[in-house]
């Protein structure tokens, strides 16, 4: 057993002065932020902006340019390969179109970190595999099916439970309900923030859905001029003099999904 508690009241992930650049183009530039234990935070952001590759830097799949980041109070780049690899079984990530294995069925997709990082003798892998199935509310059936045999939204979940295969403490999720009818959006909403609180998860959440942001975020980092522009709770950015940031939580969109959640309606307006 790990002893996480001094770690509690600090931040599970903390940026500092971040820079990325592609060639001459910069897309971050003196990028701060923090992320509290046990939240859900939502990145927001126009297009471009640079909250894909801000994930990707978090979980090591990119370089900073400068800067540091701290996941669990380490830093995410000074690492050996086996410091990273046990690093990185602390959090699961589910990229923007699940990044199912396409030869592999459900199950054996969620069974690859397993194999990676665990020592298990098959049954008992191919049992807990099949326990995140069915966490994510995937029919049985489902599991021993291909990703070109399911549904767009089931394949958003089986990746949601590759994502939770290892028990993470933290969930990287990049657009989790992009390409989802209305109601298949709400009802993944309810399932991050069912399984957060069930299995008390820190979740990064990268979307445009205004309304995962008002269902499910607890506070909202936006990112403008390549870096952090303003954090806080929905209440507090409808407060913030940006032009960018005044449009995207007072444009029509937002209110619309303001409207939503004040009605407790279960479709959004589009
Ligand atoms: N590997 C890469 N090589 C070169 N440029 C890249 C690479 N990855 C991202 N970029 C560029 O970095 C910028 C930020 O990309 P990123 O995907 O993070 O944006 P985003 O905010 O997630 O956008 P969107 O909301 O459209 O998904 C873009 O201009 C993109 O073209």
């Amino acid at each position: 057993m790990q002893d996480h508690g001094q770690e509690n009241d600090a931040p599970i992930i903390k940026v500092r002065g971040l820079r990325k650049a592609f060639g001459s183009h910069v897309v971050h530039d003196g990028l701060d932020l923090d992320v509290r234990r046990g939240e859900i935070i939502g990145i927001v952001g126009g297009s471009g902006t640079g909250k894909s590759v801000l994930l990707q830097q978090i979980v090591g799949l990119l370089t900073p340019d400068a800067g540091t980041i701290e996941v669990f109070g380490e830093s995410v780049q000074a690492k050996t390969a086996d410091e990273y690899r046990a690093l990185r079984r602390r959090w699961g990530v589910m990229f923007q179109d699940g990044a199912l294995f396409s030869s592999l069925t459900v199950r054996q997709n969620v069974e690859a970190p397993m194999r990676e990082q665990l020592d298990l003798p098959d049954e008992l892998r191919e049992t807990l595999a099949g326990i995140k199935v069915r966490m994510v509310g995937l029919e049985d059936v489902a599991q021993t099916k291909f990703p070109s045999e399911l549904s767009g939204g089931m394949r958003k979940r089986a990746g949601f439970a590759r994502a939770i295969a290892l028990d993470p403490e933290i969930v990287f999720l990049d657009e989790p309900t992009a390409g989802l009818d209305p109601i298949g959006a709400a009802a993944f909403d309810t399932l991050i923030r069912q399984l957060q609180a069930a299995l008390g998860l820190t979740v990064f959440l990268v979307t445009h859905d205004l309304d995962s942001l008002h269902a499910i975020c607890d506070r909202i980092a936006v990112l403008a001029e390549k870096k952090v522009l303003a954090v806080g709770t929905m209440a507090e950015l409808m407060k913030v003099d940006h032009p960018w940031v005044h449009e995207y939580f007072h444009g029509p969109r937002a209110r619309a999904a303001l409207e939503t959640k004040d009605t407790g309606k279960a479709e959004k307006v589009v």
